[in-house]
């Protein structure tokens, strides 16, 4: 799919420099390090309960880290106050969940508005956008459907529209393709790809390997140590 919409490039890469998460003494999984570049999409792969999710939580500031520390733009970022965190989801970070966070009464003009609250535009300026963020995701013209009228792929086409006129530095996904069929799992990832050659940093959480052989780099939560100190780690599950 072409890309026709400005994207916000990354400032340097998103890095991870030894991190563990830690709950109730078991280690999900640690001394991690690694660093997300601009441009790229990043996979963070691994078994159902190696901590997926929750890794893509911690890299979107959404759940403290138990160790290590991240760094972004030269700053380090996993310890700010919420306010300044705060300041980084209006600027810096995107978000996709697998349950898409539209509000599911409302149009899908009035779901994507929200993304340009604080950006101080005409209303004029403000319809195009939106306008033009439809016609990328080819759902041109919908702006008055309600959300709850739209199937599961049509939603993440609507969330993905909010993230492009949001316009993240940093996206992070968590399981883009829960719930679509093959098709729509595509169209998604490819749109993943436009923010990714626009300079974002893209990384996404999954189990599917259509979408983790169409990243750039893994994560591999197989090769993350875990398990209770001084005993053996966990079974698989
Ligand atoms: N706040 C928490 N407190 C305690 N345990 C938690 C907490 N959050 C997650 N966990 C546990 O951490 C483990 C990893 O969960 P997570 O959802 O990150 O894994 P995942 O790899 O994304 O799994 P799946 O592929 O099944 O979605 C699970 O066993 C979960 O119960």
């Amino acid at each position: 799919m072409s890309s026709t919409l400005p994207l916000d490039s990354a400032r340097g890469p998103l890095n991870a420099d030894g991190i563990g998460k830690n709950f109730d003494g078991y280690w999900l999984w640690e001394d991690l390090s690694f660093s997300l570049p601009p441009g790229t999409m990043t996979a963070i792969t691994g078994q159902s309960g190696a901590g997926k999710t929750t890794l893509a939580n911690c890299l979107g500031l959404l759940e403290p880290l138990s160790t290590g520390r991240l760094t972004y733009d030269d700053r380090r970022i996993d310890s700010l106050p919420r306010r300044a965190i705060a300041q980084l989801y209006r600027t810096t970070f995107g978000f996709m969940f697998q349950n898409f966070a539209l509000v599911e009464q409302w149009t899908i003009k009035k779901n994507l508005a929200v993304a340009l609250e604080n950006k101080n535009l005409r209303g004029s300026t403000r319809r195009q956008r939106i306008s033009d963020a439809l016609h990328e995701v080819g759902l041109g013209g919908r702006e008055q459907d309600p959300i709850h009228m739209l199937s599961g792929g049509e939603q993440q086409r609507v969330a993905f529209a909010r993230l492009i006129l949001h316009r993240p530095q940093i996206v992070v996904v968590d399981e883009p393709s829960a719930s679509l069929d093959e098709t729509n799992s595509a169209t998604i990832i490819a749109m993943l790809r436009t923010l990714a050659d626009g300079g974002a940093i893209v990384v996404i959480s999954t189990h599917d390997t259509s979408v983790s052989s169409a990243c750039d780099q893994l994560v591999d939560l197989a090769d993350a140590a875990h398990g209770t100190e001084g005993s053996s780690p966990a079974p698989a599950l």
